[in-house]
């Protein structure tokens, strides 16, 4: 099995990593060396990360980097059955890309993005052959976190989704989210956008502390809906209740359609998030390791990769 990739950052590297620590011949196509070797290196620390858990022997570490192929020639993605893109969220870079990789694979290879929000029509418009393109957008950690939102396009055929269904769900162990029907930012990213709005709003108004907020979601918001649904809790309650509840909420959140000033001004003062060591916390005096750990440690139990045996 053979698949490719688009992109050397974030997505790109644990989608890398999620593919060859699967046994996937994988190619990685980036636009520069330095940008490659960060990738692979970053691929490394992943399975040091994943090998320091008892998850993975240094065998099989090896045999997986093993599958991996960097290039910055989008020719290398031939023989490719699933190509990801994971580039910068930019629509004019993205509809360039799938037009180089056209150029490369075959007519039934699945040309898949990773995109957080957009729309699969508005970014695969140019392509030549759009019924074999779908958006397939992970969440972070994109190599552990298992679930994967399948969102088609209006002309995405349906061999196209029965192959990038079955390739996320029976090569790379996904749980697919296959959308009914496209809708920027899917399912997860309406929800988490809208939580992200509401915060920074409490924040802003001085209703709570970006402290308090966090702890909300962790201990409360969190806990209940990692063992039970929205839903179900939503049929526990029972209509009547949020039907006097809702109301008296909704006059009062934020339902501005432009980013929080806060995040306009952290952005303009160079205080954008733990890159910077400040964003909405101050993480000088924060564990930032800590923090990477507990964002993986929720999929550890579940892992179960179909690792390479090392051929030595
Ligand atoms: N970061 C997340 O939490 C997350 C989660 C899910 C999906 N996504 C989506 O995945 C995609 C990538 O996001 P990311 O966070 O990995 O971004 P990133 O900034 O970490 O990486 C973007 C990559 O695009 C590459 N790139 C830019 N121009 C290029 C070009 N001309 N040719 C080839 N490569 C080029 C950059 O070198 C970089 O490697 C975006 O569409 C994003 O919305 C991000
Ligand atoms: O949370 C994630 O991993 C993804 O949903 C991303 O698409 C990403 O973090 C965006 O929400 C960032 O705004």
């Amino acid at each position: 099995m053979k698949m490719g990739i688009c992109g050397t950052g974030v997505i790109a590297s644990s989608m890398a990593t999620l593919m060859v620590g699967n046994g996937v011949d994988t190619v990685v196509v980036g636009r520069s060396q330095e940008s490659l070797d960060k990738c692979q290196q970053v691929v490394s620390e992943r399975f040091d990360f994943l090998v320091a858990q008892d998850k993975v022997t240094a065998s099989q570490k090896a045999a997986a980097m093993g599958k991996l192929t960097l290039s910055e020639d989008y020719a290398d993605l031939v023989g490719s059955e699933f190509v990801l893109e994971a580039v910068w969220e930019n629509i004019p870079l993205k509809q360039e890309i799938y037009g180089k990789v056209e150029q490369c694979v075959g007519k039934d290879t699945i040309i898949a993005s990773a995109t957080s929000a957009l729309l699969p029509d508005v970014i695969s418009e140019q392509m030549t052959l759009k019924e074999r393109f779908v958006v397939a957008h992970p969440i972070q950690p994109a190599d552990l976190q298992p679930i994967i939102e399948l969102v088609l396009g209006s002309e995405t055929s349906v061999n196209a989704k029965e192959k990038a269904k079955d390739l996320l769900e029976t090569v790379l162990k996904r749980q697919v989210v296959l959308m009914e029907k496209a809708a920027p930012g899917f399912i997860y990213n309406r929800f988490q956008h809208l939580l992200f709005r509401e915060g920074l709003y409490m924040v802003e108004q001085g209703i709570a502390s970006a402290e308090d907020v966090d702890k909300t979601i962790r201990f409360a918001l969190s806990k209940r809906y990692g063992s039970i649904g929205l839903f179900e809790y939503f049929d526990d309650v029972g209509f009547s209740l949020h039907n006097v509840i809702g109301p008296s909420i909704y006059p009062h959140v934020c339902s501005d359609l432009h980013m929080n000033q806060l995040v306009t001004d952290g952005i303009a003062a160079g205080k954008t998030g733990i890159a910077d060591g400040v964003g909405m916390h101050d993480w000088s005096n924060r564990d930032v390791a800590d923090y990477q750990y507990r964002k993986q440690a929720p999929y550890l139990d579940g892992f179960d990769w179909d690792l390479p045996e090392s051929e030595s």
